[in-house]
């Protein structure tokens, strides 16, 4: 069982998309850690029950969710209220790379609008079910989308990867302006990858303003920092955990 780290989002109730793996199971552990209840929701029943044991029953729980599923997300939602009393924090994070690389002369329309399918229409079904929880319950909560590096600039690959993050920035630069009031909504760092993650590194970090490469726990960190009331007053923002590289291009 993780030690637990801080008071800092006690009392909070938090869902997390894509929480079975990666970033999103960093953040699990990091917001569990940080006191936060975390409702990890991914399709990968396995890892996602097998973290939810791990970070411990009191803490966290797995839910079944393909957020593909506009009723499936509805459901997350609702009985995260039902168990928990309150929606704090929606981490929307799912998100998906198609195999091909998606040269547009050889742009494949059915596996585009499948990565579309998570990453834009499941990332807007997330952020609409959550906000309308947070608008309904009075709730001052942060919502917090999972965008890119790739959502500011193209690709020589990788097209619809490349929208889609373009379409999370609009989804949630629109979002932050309707809900003012109410939500913190702030897309997070990509890079760009088809390798294992110690090629990844050594690719990455050639191409890093900083000594080190960027790790998972990195952005939990950041997720942790604009869940928390210090981060109070940041709403529509695009954080850049990237080392600098995109004011560098
Ligand atoms: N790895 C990177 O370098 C990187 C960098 C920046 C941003 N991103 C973005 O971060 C997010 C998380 O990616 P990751 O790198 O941790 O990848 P990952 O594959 O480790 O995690 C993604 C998770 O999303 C889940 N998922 C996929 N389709 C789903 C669906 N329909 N419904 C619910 N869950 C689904 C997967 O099962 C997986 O657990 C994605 O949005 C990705 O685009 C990744």
């Amino acid at each position: 069982m993780a030690s637990h780290a801080s008071n800092r989002l006690d009392g909070k109730v938090a869902i997390i998309t894509g929480g079975a793996s990666g970033i999103g199971k960093e953040t699990a552990r990091q917001l569990a850690n940080h006191g936060a209840y975390v409702v990890i929701a991914d399709i990968q029943d396995e890892k996602g029950h097998d973290l939810a044991s791990s970070i411990g029953s009191h803490r966290c729980t797995y839910i079944h969710c393909d957020v593909t599923d506009e009723q499936q997300v509805k459901s997350l939602v609702e009985s995260t209220l039902q168990s928990n009393g309150s929606l704090d924090i929606l981490f929307s994070n799912a998100g998906i790379m198609n195999d091909s690389k998606q040269d547009i002369l050889d742009f494949d329309i059915p596996a585009f609008e499948s990565l579309f399918a998570v990453n834009v229409r499941g990332m807007a079904a997330c952020v609409k079910h959550g906000a309308r929880a947070m608008v309904a319950g009075a709730i001052k909560g942060s919502i917090i989308c999972t965008a890119s590096i790739v959502a500011s600039t193209g690709l020589e690959t990788y097209t619809d990867y490349t929208m889609s993050k373009h379409a999370v920035l609009g989804l949630v630069r629109s979002a932050s302006k309707q809900l003012g009031a109410y939500a913190v909504a702030t897309p997070l760092l990509c890079r760009v990858s088809g390798v294992s993650e110690e090629e990844g590194e050594r690719m990455y970090e050639s191409t890093s303003y900083m000594k080190g490469v960027l790790k998972a726990k990195q952005v939990a960190d950041a997720v942790v920092f604009l869940a928390s009331e210090e981060a109070e007053f940041i709403n529509g923002h695009n954080l850049a955990v990237d080392g600098g590289w995109a004011g560098m291009i």
